[in-house]
């Protein structure tokens, strides 16, 4: 990907420079009316009253907050508008696309042309030369821009007509002649590097030679120091990138690659891609799916500097269910807690528990004789004939909560059974008025609705959880599912965070409980204000009043819920991030907010934390039920240097055998240091991360087991914003500019996907990687553990 011309005098540098900041200049003039045009279309519209029919308010308000969306992205302060222009050759149709660019990608036959190297260079000679002709120019930007005679200043990079910029090679340059990557902060432009992809010819621009200056963008953008969020990537996306980010949105696009190929950044740029290419289908909002909050906090910024964000929806799994089960988490639970929790298996479980709960008594005592009085005599249903009647009732399909007027019909039943009414008339049209005068006496008695109540209680999924801390119960509703060691786990984590009747602190796992048990137990619907549906203008506007009512609900509409106040429960596209993490029953709350979704799904089975692979593959087939697949492959780390991915590739190698590591494309020289701690292995660690703040620019991440991550807080208090400290799971997908990286053995053992988590932990940094060993680590001389040594 490097420029072939690196020597270029200052003054080529200085014009090309210029000639870029001239164009800069004619852009923001653009851009400048554009918000004048947004600002006059609001205020006029505004200023209009309430006039004319409702859909020509609507769409009034409609096109207020389109042009106040499009306000805000021009406003927005876009660290570099402009990043890119490709010089073409002539195309091979003249076919052009919405923003006024061509969009062939083939050279037109002749576009390259030979001639003697007089008419090159006009210095005479013998030999022939090839000549390419600039026929076309493109500046490729965050947002496109045309200008006022609709020629395009700008195309989105986006657009079909961008995508060359990322795709082309210098074996398969298509009519791309120069590649440039401009550099801008405001509205300055600093600096311009080129790639020329048809060296062979000489290429020349309105006659003149085509200026080559630069040495390569990816590189250039891969060396600058880390902050603590994420940056976009757009002027730098990569060919093998770019096909998974404009892969059709059909059906499920599978992306797999090992740590820093790109993923999450890939999956990001996806969600804005599909925004572009369908605003309108994705209007029903696009979910990505995060591992951790940190990693959510990592990227959420990225959307935004891509110029999207209404649509789309980060979640971090413990605030998936937040907008059905009420509930977000940010605990961990043990492994072997979480292995209970996160199995399939826990659906038979859940389904009984759901079921059972019923019988506990929860808010009232469960009654244990039904008595009224029909017809003047009493007719009472004992304890055992109660039981018949719920088993009868749970033999439908309903949610458990639902199930209630199904139970009211059956009790009705066996009472009209047991009155003996029914032997009174052979004739069926009396028999049928008898019963209904029999079913509204009853029904209408105080003492059947309060016994339906008591009887038939609404059950919430936090109860059932409490519920099942109880050893003994849970025994009975896992029977022959979990093993006894499981129960007991299971049950002694709930009591520990639990009341028995499920409040307290939930964990990151006990959340996809919660939403399976929404599911079981199903919400009964209760009379409640209508609300105005955002996306429907039409329908809001029968509930809103006044202009200022309009305007909230309007706002809301193109809000979503980055915005804060959309909160959906299904979306039109799903992105799961580290799906390799997800367990079973995470799969099966993802897969109920993508019931008619397409899928993007970015992962690495090596970097798994989950123990059982196959059970999660199966959750995960499931997830996706019968659409069809796309698979893709990432093969390059633009994360770690290669002195680095050496030593992560030797755990690599012992965690999944025969898995081909991705390939490192940056070298710093500097190889991993290693150090055994002292007695105090706090002391050791703070000695170890203040010397790394002192040796980079950025930031800092200090990885140790799960076990010591608060212990690890305390060791580093005081040592700054640059400096964090994580436990061996919450640095999945995270990034610093070194790492610290905390007794590597301990990692290892704490739980059977230890080496893959370890795995993780060493491919965190993008400068320096620093390894700490304690006497488990077995290290040697060097201080180099036993696991990281190349024997
Ligand atoms: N084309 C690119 N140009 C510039 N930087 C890139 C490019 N591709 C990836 N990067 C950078 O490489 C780093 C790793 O990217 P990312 O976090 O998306 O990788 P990942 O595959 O999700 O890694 P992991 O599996 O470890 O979570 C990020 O800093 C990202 O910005």
């Amino acid at each position: 990907m490097n420029a072939q011309h690196t020597a270029e005098p200052q003054s080529v540098r200085d014009r090309e420079i210029r000639a870029e900041q001239s164009h800069l200049d004619r852009v923001y003039l653009r851009l400048e009316e554009k918000i004048h045009e947004a600002e006059f279309l609001m205020d006029d519209a505004s200023k209009r009253g309430q006039v004319g029919t409702p859909g020509a308010l609507a769409e009034r308000d409609a096109q207020v907050f389109r042009a106040g969306i499009h306000l805000n992205r021009l406003n927005s302060e876009f660290e570099d508008f402009l990043f890119g222009r490709i010089d073409l050759l002539e195309g091979k149709t003249g076919e052009r696309g919405p923003d006024g660019a061509y969009i062939s990608v083939e050279p037109a036959d002749g576009a390259l042309r030979e001639a003697t190297d007089t008419d090159a260079n006009g210095n005479g000679g013998t030999g022939t030369v090839k000549i390419a002709d600039i026929a076309e120019t493109l500046h490729i930007g965050r947002l496109g821009v045309l200008d006022a005679d609709y020629t395009p200043l700008v195309i989105d990079w986006r657009a079909p007509a961008a995508a060359p910029f990322y795709r082309a090679t210098p074996v398969a340059p298509g009519r791309v002649v120069r590649r440039r990557v401009i550099r801008s902060k405001g509205r300055r432009v600093h600096s311009v590097e080129d790639d020329l992809l048809r060296p062979e010819a000489t290429a020349r621009l309105d006659g003149e030679a085509l200026a080559v200056v630069g040495d390569g963008a990816l590189m250039a953008a891969l060396g600058q120091a880390r902050g603590h969020t994420m940056r976009d990537i757009v002027a730098s996306i990569q060919a093998e990138q770019d096909e998974v980010i404009r892969a059709p949105a059909a059906s499920v696009t599978e992306v797999e690659g090992g740590p820093g190929t790109g993923k999450t950044a890939v999956a990001l740029h996806r969600a804005a891609y599909l925004l572009y290419q369908d605003r309108r289908r994705y209007a029903g909002g696009i979910l990505i799916v995060s591992p951790t909050p940190l990693l959510v906090s990592y990227t959420e910024g990225v959307l935004p500097s891509l110029g999207e964000e209404g649509q789309v929806a980060i979640r971090a799994l413990g605030s998936l269910a937040q907008e059905t089960a009420g509930a977000t988490a940010t605990t961990y639970d043990a492994q072997r807690v979480a292995r209970v929790k996160g199995s399939a298996r826990m659906v038979k479980v859940l389904r009984k528990a759901a079921r059972g709960a019923l019988d506990m008594g929860l808010r009232a005592p469960v009654p244990e004789r039904l008595r009224v009085v029909a017809f003047g005599a009493r007719v009472e249903l004992d304890a055992t004939e109660l039981a018949a009647v719920r088993q009868q009732v749970l033999g439908g399909t309903a949610p458990v909560n639902l199930m209630r007027p199904r139970a009211r019909k059956l009790l009705l039943d066996a009472l009209w059974d047991k009155s003996g009414a029914r032997r009174r008339h052979d004739d069926p049209e009396l028999a049928a008025e008898l019963r209904a005068g029999f079913d509204e006496d009853i029904a209408g008695e105080d003492d059947f609705t309060a016994f339906l109540e008591a009887w038939w209680p609404e059950v919430t999924p936090r109860q059932v959880l409490g519920a099942m801390a109880d050893e003994s119960r849970l025994a009975r509703w896992a029977r022959r599912v979990l093993r006894p060691a499981e129960v007991r786990t299971l049950a002694r984590a709930l009591a520990a965070r639990l009341t028995p009747l499920g409040e307290g602190e939930l964990s990151v796992h006990d959340i996809a409980l919660l939403d399976e048990l929404r599911t079981l137990l199903g919400t009964p619907a209760r009379p409640r204000k209508r609300e105005a549906d955002p996306l429907d203008q039409l329908s809001g506007l029968e509930e809103l009043t006044t202009a200022a009512d309009r305007d909230a609900g309007a706002r809301r509409a193109y809000q979503g819920p980055g915005g804060g106040a959309q909160e959906r429960t299904e979306y039109a596209h799903v992105i799961v991030d580290e799906a390799q993490d997800l367990t079973p029953m995470q799969w099966r709350m993802v897969a109920r907010r993508g019931r008619h979704a397409t899928w993007t799904i970015v992962g690495d089975p090596a970097q798994s934390s989950w123990t059982d692979p196959d059970e999660a593959a199966a959750a995960r087939d499931e997830a996706l039920g019968k659409r069809p697949r796309r698979r893709f492959e990432l093969t390059v780390n633009y994360r770690n240097p290669a002195e680095l991915a050496v030593l992560a590739d030797r755990v690599l190698a012992l965690a999944m055998p025969g898995t081909a590591p991705p390939r490192a494309v940056r070298s710093t020289g500097v190889e991993p240091g290693f150090t055994v701690a002292g007695d105090d292995l706090g002391a050791s660690v703070r000695e170890a991360a203040a010397q790394l703040l002192e040796e980079v620019e950025g930031t800092v991440g200090v990885v140790v087991a799960m076990a010591r991550r608060e212990e690890a807080r305390g060791w580093l208090a005081g040592l700054g914003e640059r400096i964090v400290a994580l436990g061996s799971l919450e640095a999945k997908g995270l990034e610093y500019d070194a790492s610290l990286v905390v007794s590597p053995a301990q990692i290892a053992d704490e739980s059977p996907a230890g080496l893959r988590t370890l795995y993780v932990a060493l491919t965190r940094a993008t400068q320096r990687l620093e390894v700490l060993s304690t006497a488990a680590d077995l290290p040697d001389e060097t201080g180099a553990p036993d696991l990281l040594r190349a024997d």
